[in-house]
């Protein structure tokens, strides 16, 4: 998957988020989004999603070198977020029966072998509301690492994971980077370490219009 932004603009009512970006995300790389606290690294994100309508600009997706339309895309991708839910009244293994009927699993994994992957075996039969913050963090980055689409979306990924989960999530990001674009919005080292790029979207706020 290659995203080329053009021209890009994002705007809040009357507040520019970013404005004039140009830039391309070329498939098999790593890139992350950098920035401060609000400065709008979530809302470019989103936007790259199509979970979030651009103000102004482009955004053009191609799969395999053929177009893709825009709305077509989400088929493509997985996104892991602070604000993003999980469906709390299901049991692990419902979520995951549930989440693999739009998005199959990478390598033909079973539901009890990304059980294993993402180390949660004891609460397979546990609600995801009884999950501790952790745990659910651990099954959104699962169901987002592992299943089988091009473009990986991480916001925040480490939200809420403790030194273990951290390790875990760098192993298994790392173990499931090949070929695919992954984009990170973050601020903290650990999670975009493996990102051979950086996009700092201060250089594209609307006071410092190129
Ligand atoms: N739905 C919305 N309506 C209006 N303003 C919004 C909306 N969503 C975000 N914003 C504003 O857009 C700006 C960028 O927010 P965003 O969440 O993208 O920043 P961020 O860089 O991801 O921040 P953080 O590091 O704190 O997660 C902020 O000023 C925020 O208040």
């Amino acid at each position: 998957m290659q995203i080329n932004l053009s021209k890009l603009g994002k705007r809040y009512n009357y507040e520019w988020i970013f404005r004039n970006l140009t830039y391309t995300f070329e498939s098999g790389s790593s890139y992350a989004i950098l920035g401060r606290n609000g400065s709008g690294k979530s809302t470019l994100l989103t936007t790259i999603a199509g979970y979030n309508m651009h103000s102004e600009g482009e955004i053009a997706y191609t799969l395999e070198h053929k177009a893709l339309a825009p709305d077509q895309a989400y088929r493509q991708l997985s996104l892991t977020a602070p604000y993003l839910e999980l469906v709390e009244e299901f049991t692990l293994l419902e979520m995951l029966q549930f989440h693999t009927r739009f998005k199959p699993l990478r390598h033909q994994l079973s539901h009890l072998e990304l059980i294993d992957r993402m180390e949660l075996q004891r609460a397979k039969n546990k609600f995801v509301k009884d999950f501790s913050s952790g745990m659910k963090q651990r099954l959104k980055l699962g169901l987002a690492i592992y299943s089988d689409t091009p473009l990986l979306l991480l916001d925040e990924p480490t939200t809420n994971l403790d030194q273990e989960g951290v390790a875990w999530y760098q192993e298994h990001v790392a173990q499931n980077q090949e070929g695919r674009l992954i984009i990170v919005a973050s601020n903290i080292q650990h999670e975009y370490s493996f990102c051979k790029h950086h996009l700092l979207i201060s250089d594209y706020h609307n006071s410092s219009r190129k």
